[in-house]
């Protein structure tokens, strides 16, 4: 991101020195756990001290595990702040609250994930995850959009998924709520790059975070029974059996991916996880879209035993990768 935002930030008077002015401000959605906290402590702990963070989540009530990792940062280059994505008033109020309403980098990380049959959720429900997930963004960028304009100047980060590429069995509506995302994303950045602003869509794969836990408990007490036998079976005995394999052997750490997105200057679309990648190619590799569903569709239902000692091998190996780096032997 650094090297993207190389502009002096516009604007002056309301910052203490030169130093402080110099600093990028960048406003962090869903800091209360997951990618978002942990983004926004790497950026706090910047050595360069290139960034002043402003990471903000809907409930303060949960800012324990942000202030503890941000330890001595805490209140010099990360302030904590209230913003809910679903509500225009409260990030109006956190866009006045920064000086200068001036925001270099937006990252749009607040999210919420959804699985199961279709037969057992509500509209509301559905509802709930595009409201977070796509008009979230929406929100943000109609408050801070046009600041940036102004300024021609800014960098704007959205967590999307490997699902906002490829939808996965039994995420239907979370797949559209991040294709919605990537949709929105790709018109915009035509009428962004004309005002010198850069969109990034960050697709991390499965990353372990509370995500992971929030979507599984809520799978495993969900009501099956507005759904026929053969569904309610699939779901429960083919995906919710998977899923924690998925995440031991394919899950990036939230760190990871904090990691990646301050390293590179990313590219409008950048995949995280090069495990993953397999996968979302199939859906580059054909046009016409018959040869992921054909092999997602035989991983699950036709070689689930194959599949499942493939998530099993590639667990090992990063288990032996890490153990050979831990011992100090440089990896092969
Ligand atoms: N974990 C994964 O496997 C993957 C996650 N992602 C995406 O990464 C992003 C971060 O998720 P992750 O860190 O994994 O999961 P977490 O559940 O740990 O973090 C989600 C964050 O979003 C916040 N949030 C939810 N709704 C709102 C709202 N209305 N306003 C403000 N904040 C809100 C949550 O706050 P609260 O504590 O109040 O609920 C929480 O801080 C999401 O967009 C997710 O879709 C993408 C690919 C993979
Ligand atoms: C790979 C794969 C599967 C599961 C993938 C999962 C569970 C991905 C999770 C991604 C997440 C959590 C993204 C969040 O945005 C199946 C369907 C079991 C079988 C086919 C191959």
């Amino acid at each position: 991101i650094p090297q993207s935002v190389a502009k002096e930030p516009g604007g002056c008077c309301s910052y203490r020195n030169s130093e402080e002015m110099a600093r990028r401000n960048v406003l962090i959605t869903g800091c209360s756990s997951g990618i978002g906290l942990a983004l926004a402590v790497k950026m706090a702990k910047d050595e360069q001290k290139r960034f002043k963070v402003y990471a903000t989540m809907r409930n303060l009530a949960k800012k324990e595990p942000l202030e503890e990792a941000a330890g001595q940062r805490l209140g010099k280059t990360l302030e904590i702040k209230q913003l809910d994505v679903c509500d225009e008033q409260s990030i109006k109020a956190c866009v006045n609250s920064i000086p200068d309403r001036r925001i270099d980098v937006l990252v749009s990380n607040a999210g919420m994930g959804l699985i199961g049959p279709i037969e057992c959720q509500t509209i509301e429900e559905m509802k709930t995850v595009m409201d977070t997930n796509f008009f979230g963004l929406v929100r943000l960028l109609k408050e801070i959009l046009p600041d940036m304009k102004r300024r021609k100047s800014g960098h704007i980060v959205i967590i999307s998924s490997v699902m906002g590429i490829q939808g996965i069995l039994f995420n239907d509506v979370y797949a559209a709520s991040k294709f919605a995302v990537e949709g929105f994303c790709e018109s915009l950045a035509i009428q962004a790059l004309k005002f010198k602003l850069q969109l990034s869509l960050i697709e991390p794969g499965p990353v372990v975070t509370e995500f992971e836990r929030k979507v599984f408990e809520d799978g495993m007490k969900m009501d099956l029974s507005a759904a026929d036998k053969e569904t309610a079976e699939m779901f429960t005995n083919i995906y919710l059996k998977n899923y924690k394999q998925i995440f031991q052997s394919l899950g990036q750490s939230a760190e990871d991916v904090a990691e990646i997105i301050l390293a590179e200057n990313p590219p409008f679309r950048h995949q995280t996880n090069t495990l993953y990648t397999p996968m979302t190619t199939l859906k580059y590799a054909d046009p016409n879209g018959d040869l992921p569903i054909d092999i997602f569709y035989k991983m699950v239902f036709q070689h689930d035993k194959v599949f499942s000692a493939s998530l099993n091998f590639i667990k090992l190996l990063r288990w032996r990768s890490r153990k050979s780096f831990d011992l100090g032997k440089p990896s092969q």
